[in-house]
């Protein structure tokens, strides 16, 4: 595979930027090598700066939920560009979108726009804790809510990969009022709140978890936190930037049932643009300024280019049958992995959800951060090249989940096993 021209590139980014990437987790750090440069997306494929085609399991880490330049997502941008860039004043897609959100997440009555899931999760935390007059917050290990202070504590995503799941620069007075929690360990949270309870501003979960890769949540797990959030005064945030739109057009949430009092979004809703949100009960949420008094503001939040790109995106999502579809790829791939690993006689196992999956190298299930960090990441990465050699894209990480989108074709799915079944064989 020639990858010169990316080679030169990334020699340059380095010189002035850090690590040659604006984010982490694209550096191929913790699966050896170097990123290839995209020159261009279309559908399920990522076109690199050398000509190489790859069928994209990252999907830009999760907004590409149609595929990538999707026509009508386009012409949504290229219609709000002609019109202007950005007001400073309000603008009548702001409206739409909120009316949107709030129709197809029903548990949220207001929703203030931002730039950024980092941005939808620092603000609902500081809703919380304004709201509620309490300093701690209880997050999960292995989650990632973005690179907030509060939230880079036992962290997941790229911090985990780069096996750094605190941060310096966040002060431990900080760090301190961050209480973490193991995913899925229902005791573990009983005995926390029994000993925080009163002093807990907000709980905040990925409802199904794509920072430690991808982790579901045990029968009755999401119930019980909401129990526990309920019986102290705590407020329960879902963390939706990852599954908001894509497990379920009405999120997670939706799929198990439970109402959060706040919700955090990203990544769909902006369709590639710049875009998350946060919303919830409309007491909480009408202490945000200018209606109360906990700040929080954006030049550039509610955008009219970002918001026509993140309204045709639902707009596809709400699709009949989009979901369905959506779900059957995700369980033809996950099926075809399984089997095709089985076959090299190599254990894996996966994990999956509509539109997210977890490939685990290990022939246990994986329930929980200490399951997914005792997989073979070794073997993981191995496949990840062997992957790449033959056109197939996966997460530059094996604490990531993988993205599929209604652009993956039933072929593409076959010749992504294809691929497997020979890089398997090379684990
Ligand atoms: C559940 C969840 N909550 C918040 C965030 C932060 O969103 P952003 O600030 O990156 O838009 C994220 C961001 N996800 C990572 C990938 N797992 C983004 C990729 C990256 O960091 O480059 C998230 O998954």
């Amino acid at each position: 595979m020639i990858t010169d021209l990316s080679h030169g590139l990334f020699t340059r980014a380095q010189e002035l930027i850090p690590g040659g990437v604006n984010s982490p987790v694209r550096a191929f750090k913790s699966v050896g090598g170097e990123p290839f440069f995209a020159h261009r997306a279309k559908g399920s494929y990522l076109f690199d700066v050398d000509g190489n085609r790859y069928i994209d399991y990252v999907g830009s880490w999760g907004p590409m939920v149609a595929g990538h330049a999707h026509p009508k997502v386009l012409e949504a941008v290229f219609n709000a560009a002609r019109e202007g860039l950005s007001f400073g004043v309000p603008n009548p897609l702001e409206v739409t979108m909120a009316e949107t959100l709030t129709r197809m997440v029903p548990s949220c009555e207001m929703v203030r726009m931002v730039n950024s899931g980092t941005e939808a999760t620092l603000s609902a935390i500081r809703v919380a804790r304004g709201a509620t007059g309490r300093s701690r917050i209880v997050k999960f290990e292995g989650c990632y809510h973005g690179h907030g202070d509060s939230f880079l504590v036992k962290a997941g995503s790229g911090a985990l990969t780069l096996g750094q799941p605190d941060s310096p620069g966040v002060p431990k007075a900080l760090a301190d009022l961050t209480l973490t929690l193991p995913y899925n360990d229902f005791d573990a949270a009983t005995a926390l709140f029994e000993q925080y309870g009163e002093e807990i501003a907000g709980l905040i979960i990925e409802p199904i978890a794509g920072n430690m890769n991808c982790i579901l949540p045990r029968d009755g797990y999401l119930q019980h936190l909401r129990a526990l959030c309920t019986q102290y005064g705590a407020v329960l945030i879902f963390d939706e930037v990852m599954t908001g739109f894509r497990v379920a057009p009405g999120g997670a949430q939706q799929v198990y049932g439970v109402t959060p009092d706040l919700t955090t979004f990203g990544k769909i809703i902006g369709g590639g643009m710049p875009v998350g949100a946060y919303g919830g009960r409309r007491d909480l949420m009408q202490q945000v300024a200018p209606a109360g008094p906990i700040y929080q503001a954006g030049t550039l939040s509610g955008n009219p280019v970002a918001m026509a790109a993140g309204l045709a995106t639902l707009e596809l999502v709400r699709q009949p049958g989009f979901h369905a579809e959506l779900k059957a790829k995700t369980e033809m791939l996950c099926d075809g992995l399984e089997a095709a690993a089985k076959e090299a006689g190599v254990p894996v196992t996966t994990n999956r959800a509509c539109g997210m999956f977890g490939l685990f190298f290990t022939d246990r299930k994986v329930h929980s951060f200490a399951d997914a960090t005792a997989c073979d990441t070794a073997a993981f990465k191995r496949f990840f090249h062997g992957l790449l050699q033959r056109g197939v894209y996966f997460a530059p990480s094996a604490f990531e989940a993988g993205f599929l989108s209604t652009a993956h074709s039933e072929l593409d799915i076959e010749l992504t096993i294809e691929a497997a079944r020979a890089a398997f064989r090379e684990v």
